[in-house]
């Protein structure tokens, strides 16, 4: 029997009978507790798979466990002590000269709203610079006892996000993180601001295909994720929600793989992860069945969403997440009769549901881009985001403050009302001593990229 619970505005499922709660057995990491409840958006459940009408932003979901693994190296960044102090003083001149508290970046506009907290339009008072800050509501210890497994959840896949970003090589089509801060009650990740929205609404609105892309468009765009996925792949690093919500265009219209909550880095190994983790439509037979899985889940992931850009909705829907769960697992891939040639064959080749048959896309890296599919596409400019690259979209952006490709429902929110008691929560931990628990728990979040970085990419 499902059990049903309310949360906000959004309903959480588990489905012990359907996905049984997984064991990680990982090999690298240190084990957290089980999360066993699905979390969804309630719309998402009442008939948002149908093939024809509006699509509402689908959830992430969660499963089982998060791991929240130190990464074995910090390449591009330079690690600050939580809150510049816990971990003890830092010497660099280049790191004190660019330190940030929350204070230091103003409020511009709400950009969207995740699970667990919102997004914001920020301003960095000093430099100008705009970024996006998520941010993450801490549990207070009463709500830890009340609801525990709701807040750790947000917990830990703020620490795994802040993790698995901040050990990332630069990489144009994966979302970069400048800082990681945090106060008496709250997370901010400030990351890379993409003022091109998300690819979810583009594939929704203003489109003559009604939700679907011209095939040439598809290709750009799976080739992007593509590049973004193999690199993730090359550090170690699963992706696991890859859909067109976690998709941002930048200012020039190229494809930008945000959100990295559900991540895991698993280094070398293969067939370590088994959290059942991602969002239904997208997610591999294997994650479903419980399964031990790595990389190979995440180019079933890209099948999904090059046929989602292509027909308008992801190979398997359904009413339920049971629905959507056994035809992954159970039906036969029906691929419409108007895709071409190319295009059915690289999606046989990726929606293979069985992992070890589908295309091997790390090994087999320079097969994958020579595929007819891609036949359009310039890899090497692609890899350089060359300025004679022309993208399918070129954002409208008359003013980058206005965040004018951003859904009105949450631009038009007035960010001082969004703020509330924001003279508290601006009050700088070390000044205003967190509960004990939670200054053991959150040591060592605080971060910044180095100046150049910051410099160079911002
Ligand atoms: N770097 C960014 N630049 C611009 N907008 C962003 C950025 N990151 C997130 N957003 C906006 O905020 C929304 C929510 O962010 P995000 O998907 O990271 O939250 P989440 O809690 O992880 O979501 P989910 O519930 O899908 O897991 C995005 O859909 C997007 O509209």
């Amino acid at each position: 029997m499902a059990s049903i619970f309310v949360f906000d505005e959004e309903a959480s499922v588990s489905f012990p009978g359907e996905a049984t709660v997984v064991e990680e057995e990982d090999e690298c990491d240190e084990l957290d507790e089980a999360f066993t409840n699905l979390k969804v958006d309630h719309k998402t459940l009442i008939g948002s798979h149908q093939e024809s009408g509006p699509r509402s932003r689908r959830r992430s979901s969660v499963y089982s466990r998060f791991s929240v693994n130190t990464p074995s190296s910090v390449p591009r960044h330079l690690s600050i002590p939580a809150d510049y102090a816990e971990e003890g003083p830092t010497e660099s001149v280049e790191v004190k000269a660019h330190l940030r508290t929350i204070h230091d970046f103003e409020p511009i506009k709400v950009l969207g709203q995740g699970a667990y907290g919102k997004v914001y339009l920020v301003q960095d008072r000093h430099t100008k610079k705009l970024f996006a800050q998520k941010q993450i509501r801490k549990p207070a210890v009463h709500m830890i006892e009340e609801r525990g497994d709701v807040y750790e959840k947000s917990v830990k896949r703020t620490l795994s996000e802040k993790q698995i970003l901040s050990s990332i090589t630069h990489h144009s089509n994966v979302v970069k993180l400048f800082y990681a801060l945090q106060d008496y009650d709250k997370f901010y990740l400030i990351l890379e601001y993409l003022p091109g929205g998300e690819l979810f609404r583009h594939l929704t609105h203003n489109n003559s295909l009604g939700n679907a892309f011209k095939e040439d468009h598809v290709a750009f765009y799976a080739a992007q994720m593509a590049l973004g996925m193999k690199h993730l792949h090359d550090i170690g690093v699963v992706y696991r929600d890859l859909k067109p919500e976690n998709c941002l265009l930048n200012s020039e219209g190229h494809l930008v793989l945000t959100d990295f909550g559900l991540s895991k880095d698993i280094g070398g190994h293969e067939n370590v992860c088994a959290s059942i983790i991602g969002t239904p439509e997208y997610m591999g037979p294997e994650v479903l069945k419980g399964e031990k899985y790595d990389y190979q889940a995440d180019w079933w992931s890209l099948g999904c969403v090059i046929f989602d850009m292509m027909a308008g909705h992801p190979p398997f829907t359904g009413n339920s997440h049971k629905s959507i769960q056994s035809k992954i697992i159970k039906q036969k891939l029906q691929l419409p009769f108007y895709f071409s040639v190319d295009a059915k064959d690289i999606l046989s080749k990726l929606l293979n549901k069985n992992p070890a048959k589908r295309f091997q896309v790390d090994e087999k890296w320079d097969a994958f881009k020579k595929h007819r599919f891609f036949r359009k596409i310039d890899w090497s400019l692609l890899e350089k985001q060359s300025d004679s690259l022309q993208t399918p979209i070129k954002p409208v952006i008359t003013d980058p403050k206005l965040a004018e490709n951003f859904s009105p429902e949450f631009t038009s929110l007035k960010v001082s009302s969004m703020l509330p008691g924001a003279e508290i929560i601006n009050i700088p931990s070390s000044t205003h001593p967190q509960p004990e628990e939670d200054q053991v728990k959150f040591k060592g979040f605080s971060y910044a990229a180095s100046s150049s970085y910051i410099d160079r990419f911002c």
